[in-house]
C-alpha cells in the first residue's frame, strides 16, 4: 500500500477511528491524496466512508488518529476550521436551506457570489435566479448549486460524497468533466461513489474501506473493478446476471395504459403500455418530463391532458391515495422525503405509505412483523443503528425505502432511481428482487439515471426526450450508445456527439 506521493500528500489521514455508542463506524482508516489527484473512496454501504469524510471536514470529531494537511497536523474541530484548512465537502443530501432563496443561502455561508454564478453557468444551469426559493428547485439543480458553492471558494481538497447519485446522465458528464479539470489544475479531490464507470473515467486511485478499516489502495487501471469489489466485500461476488432477453410480459391486457399524457411544463405527450410481469425502463436526461410522469402516476400532481387506464378501466388521480387504491406504489428518488427520519427502521418499513388509505395493507400485526424482518434480512439492511433511520448510512436509508414494498407486496411499482447510493452487491440483489416481483405478476416502471441498469434490470425501455417518448426497444438491444443517442433526441442514424 504505497500511494503515489505519500510524502508530498496534500491530505494525509492515518489511524482514524470513530464510534457512535456501540457502533464502531471507523476502526483504523487511512487516506492520502496528492496534489492534482482524484482518489475514489470506496466501500459497501455502512463501511464508514461518510463518517471519514465528515471527520475530514470537521463535521464530526475523530476518537483517535491524525490528519495532516501539507505535512502539518491539523485539528479539524468544526466545518469552519476544515474550510480554513482548504477542505470543502459536498455531502450526499443537498445542504442549502429550503426556506431561504439562493442569495440568502450564499450570504449565510459567505459564498462569493460572482464565482458561484460563474460555476452555475459553467455547469449548465442557465435559468437560475438569485431569488429562486430553494424549496422550489429540483434535486438535481440543488446538487449542482452545492458543487458551484464549493468551487467558488477554491478549495485545496474537494470532497464529493455521492454527488452524482441524484443527477441525470448529462449533468453527471458535466460534473465529471469539471471535477477532472479541477484536478488537472492542481486541486485534490476525494470522490466517494459506488459507480465504477465514473471512477474509471476520472479517478487516479481508489482507497477501499471495509467495516471501518482501510483494506486497499489501488491505482485505477483496466480490469481493477472486480478486485475492488472483492476488497469491498471481503470475498468473491457473483457476476451480474443479465435478465434482458426477450420481452417477458404476461399475456393479456396492459396493467397500465398511458395515453397522450401532459403535465407541468415539461411532459408534453407521453404514451406507453406497461404489462404485468414486465419491468419497463425509462431513460431521460435531466428535465425531460420524467419527474412529472412519475408524479402523475403516483397521484402527486394532476395531468393537464391525456388519460390513464388501470386494468382496462379509465382512472384519474387527484391524490396519492387514489393511485395507491389502484395498486400503484411509488418509491421516490428523494429518501429524505420518503422516510420518517427520527423513527426506527422497523417503523419506517411497516408504516402505511398513507395513513388515510384504510384498507391498504391490511395485514395482521404478527404477519407484518415477520414480513418486515424478512425484508430487512433480504436487503441486508445494517441495523446496528436501527433506532433512528437518520443514523443509518445513506445507502442503508435508501434500502429502507425499498424494503417497504417488499414487505407489503405490490401490483404496480413505480421506481424512481431506486439504486442511487446503493453498493454493488445490494444493487444486484435489488435487480433480482424486482425481477421476482415481476415474475409474481407485478408491473414495474423503473426510471434510472444509470444507463447500464437498463440491461441488468429491465425487459423493455422507453426513452423520453422533450416530454415525449422518442424511442422504445427491448432492453437486450439497449447498449449505452443507443440509449444515449435516443436520450439526446437523436435517431439511430445520427452520430453520437463526441
Ligand atoms: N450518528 C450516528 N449514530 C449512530 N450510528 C451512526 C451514525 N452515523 C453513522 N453511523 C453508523 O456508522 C456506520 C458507517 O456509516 P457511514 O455513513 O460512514 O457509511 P458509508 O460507508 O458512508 O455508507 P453508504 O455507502 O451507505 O453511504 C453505519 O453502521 C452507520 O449506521
Amino acid at each position: 500500500m504505497t500511494p503515489a506521493g505519500t510524502t508530498s500528500a496534500v491530505l494525509d489521514a492515518q489511524g482514524v477511528s470513530k464510534r457512535f455508542g456501540a457502533v464502531v463506524a471507523l476502526k483504523d482508516a487511512s487516506l492520502q491524496v496528492g496534489r492534482g489527484e482524484i482518489v475514489a473512496l470506496m466501500g459497501a454501504n455502512g463501511a464508514g466512508k461518510s463518517t471519514l469524510v465528515k471527520i475530514l471536514t470537521g463535521a464530526l470529531k475523530r476518537d483517535s488518529g491524525h490528519v495532516r494537511i501539507h505535512g502539518r497536523d491539523v485539528r479539524l474541530s468544526s466545518p469552519g476550521a476544515a474550510r480554513a484548512s482548504g477542505l470543502v465537502p459536498i455531502y450526499q443530501e443537498p445542504s442549502l436551506i429550503p426556506d431561504l432563496d439562493v442569495a440568502d443561502n450564499l450570504r449565510l455561508c459567505e459564498t462569493p457570489v460572482e464565482p458561484f454564478q460563474h460555476w452555475v453557468a459553467e455547469l449548465g444551469i442557465a435559468d437560475l435566479r438569485m431569488d429562486d426559493a430553494i424549496r422550489a428547485l429540483p434535486l438535481a439543480t440543488l446538487r449542482i448549486l452545492d458543487l458551484a458553492r464549493a468551487l467558488a471558494v477554491e478549495p485545496d481538497v474537494l470532497m464529493l460524497d455521492e454527488m452524482t447519485a441524484a443527477l441525470p446522465t448529462d449533468l453527471v458528464e458535466r460534473v465529471l468533466r469539471t471535477v477532472r479539470a479541477q484536478a488537472d489544475a492542481g486541486r485534490s479531490v476525494i470522490y466517494v461513489s459506488h459507480r465504477f464507470r465514473e471512477i474509471a473515467a476520472i479517478c487516479d486511485r481508489a482507497t477501499v474501506l471495509r467495516e471501518g478499516l482501510t483494506v486497499g489502495d489501488l491505482k485505477i487501471e483496466p480490469g481493477i473493478e472486480e478486485h475492488i469489489v472483492e476488497l469491498m466485500l471481503g470475498g468473491a461476488v457473483t457476476a451480474p446476471e443479465r435478465h434482458a432477453t426477450a420481452a417477458r410480459r404476461a399475456p393479456g391486457e396492459a396493467r397500465l395504459k398511458v395515453r397522450g399524457l401532459r403535465a407541468g411544463t415539461r411532459l408534453s405527450d407521453v404514451s406507453f403500455d406497461l404489462y404485468r410481469g414486465e419491468v419497463l425502463g425509462v431513460v431521460a436526461l435531466e428535465g425531460q418530463g420524467q419527474d412529472e410522469l412519475f408524479d402523475v402516476l403516483a397521484g402527486n400532481r394532476p395531468a393537464l391532458a391525456g388519460g390513464l387506464e388501470v386494468d382496462g378501466k379509465a382512472v384519474a388521480f387527484h391524490h396519492p391515495a387514489d393511485a395507491i387504491a389502484e395498486g400503484l406504489t411509488l418509491v421516490p428518488g428523494d429518501r429524505a422525503h420518503a422516510l420518517l427520519m427520527s423513527r426506527s427502521v422497523r417503523e419506517n418499513i411497516a408504516v402505511p405509505l398513507l395513513a388515510r388509505v384504510r384498507n391498504w395493507g391490511a395485514i395482521a400485526m404478527r404477519d407484518e412483523a415477520a414480513r418486515v424482518g424478512a425484508a430487512i434480512e433480504r436487503l441486508q439492511i445494517d441495523t446496528r443503528a436501527q433506532g433512528e433511520v437518520r443514523r443509518l448510512s445513506g445507502g442503508n436509508q435508501q434500502k429502507v425505502t425499498i424494503a417497504r414494498w417488499i414487505a407489503k407486496g405490490v401490483k404496480t411499482l413505480l421506481l424512481f432511481d431506486p439504486t442511487r447510493g446503493i453498493d454493488i452487491r445490494t444493487k444486484r440483489q435489488i435487480y433480482a428482487l424486482v425481477r421476482e416481483l415481476a415474475d409474481q405478476g407485478a408491473a414495474v416502471l423503473f426510471y434510472t439515471s444509470e444507463l447500464a441498469e437498463i440491461r441488468l434490470a429491465c425487459d423493455r425501455v422507453v426513452v423520453i426526450f422533450n416530454g415525449r417518448v422518442v424511442d422504445s426497444f427491448d432492453a437486450a438491444e439497449a447498449d449505452e450508445a443507443r440509449l444515449m443517442r435516443a436520450a439526446y433526441g437523436l435517431t439511430a442514424k445520427d452520430a453520437v456527439p463526441s
